[in-house]
């Protein structure tokens, strides 16, 4: 299942739009919110997909007949560019617990890169919804090992990846490498640089979202 916001219209394009603008992304806060809102956007339309029950709600004038959530999912993101997108998913499903991980492209002199993924704190995720989010999924291989790091430690119900932008490639990896995963994206670019950052993408999310990375 792949959800991809670019192909409908609500104000959730708006956000994603400011994200990509060069000049108004050159406001960091406004970066992180506009990730945020877009967090809470994909929160929204997620929550559509999960288990409710119904039950009886005293008001102050009466008993009213509610819809709550069966159980709280598990929110997971990527250091360090995940923190907005994720408090974002956080804002609204504000009882779930939250996992996290650090991964981080280790240069190499020639030009690659390997994915160094070192970090993990979570709580027992067996039997969860999990919710990953991260703004890029440029290659996908960051995603797909914090993914495949915390389906070997747990028997995870459901996972849902979230990301702002993804390129053709990076959706191809995660689903050839997590089939199971619902992906929720807002917008599929078609290319990548030579250092595989998304084209036209929006940068780097981490640097305009904390400042640029040493
Ligand atoms: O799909 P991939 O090719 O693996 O790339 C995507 C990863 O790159 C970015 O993180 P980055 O390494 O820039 O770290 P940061 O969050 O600290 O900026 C982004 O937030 C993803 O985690
Ligand atoms: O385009 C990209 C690729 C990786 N990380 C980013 O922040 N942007
Ligand atoms: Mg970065």
């Amino acid at each position: 299942m792949i959800f991809n916001l670019d192909k409908t219209t609500s104000i959730a394009n708006a956000f994603l739009a400011e994200l990509r603008d060069e000049n108004i992304q050159k406001d960091s806060m406004r970066f992180r919110k506009n990730m945020e809102r877009l967090g809470e956007f994909f929160a929204y339309e997620i929550s559509k997909t999960l288990e409710f029950q119904r039950k009886e709600t005293q008001t102050p004038l009466g008993l009213a007949n509610t819809a709550f959530l069966t159980e709280q999912p598990v929110l997971a993101t990527i250091l360090r560019a995940g923190i907005p997108l994720h408090q974002g998913l956080l804002n609204v499903f504000d009882q779930a617990e939250s996992t996290f991980i650090t991964a981080y492209r280790k240069n190499h002199k020639n030009g690659n890169f390997v994915i160094q993924v070192e970090y993990i704190s979570t709580p027992d995720l067996t039997d969860k919804v999990v919710i990953m989010a991260d703004p890029m999924l440029a290659t996908g291989m960051s995603m797909v090992l914090c993914c495949k790091e915390l389906l070997n430690r747990y028997q995870i119900k459901e996972l849902h990846i979230v990301s702002a932008i993804a390129s053709t490639e990076g959706v191809s990896h995660v689903r050839a490498n997590l089939p199971k995963a619902k992906l929720w994206l807002g917008a599929i670019d078609e290319e990548m640089t030579s250092k595989s950052y998304i084209v036209p993408g929006l940068g780097d999310a981490g640097d305009l979202a904390y400042g640029v990375k040493q």
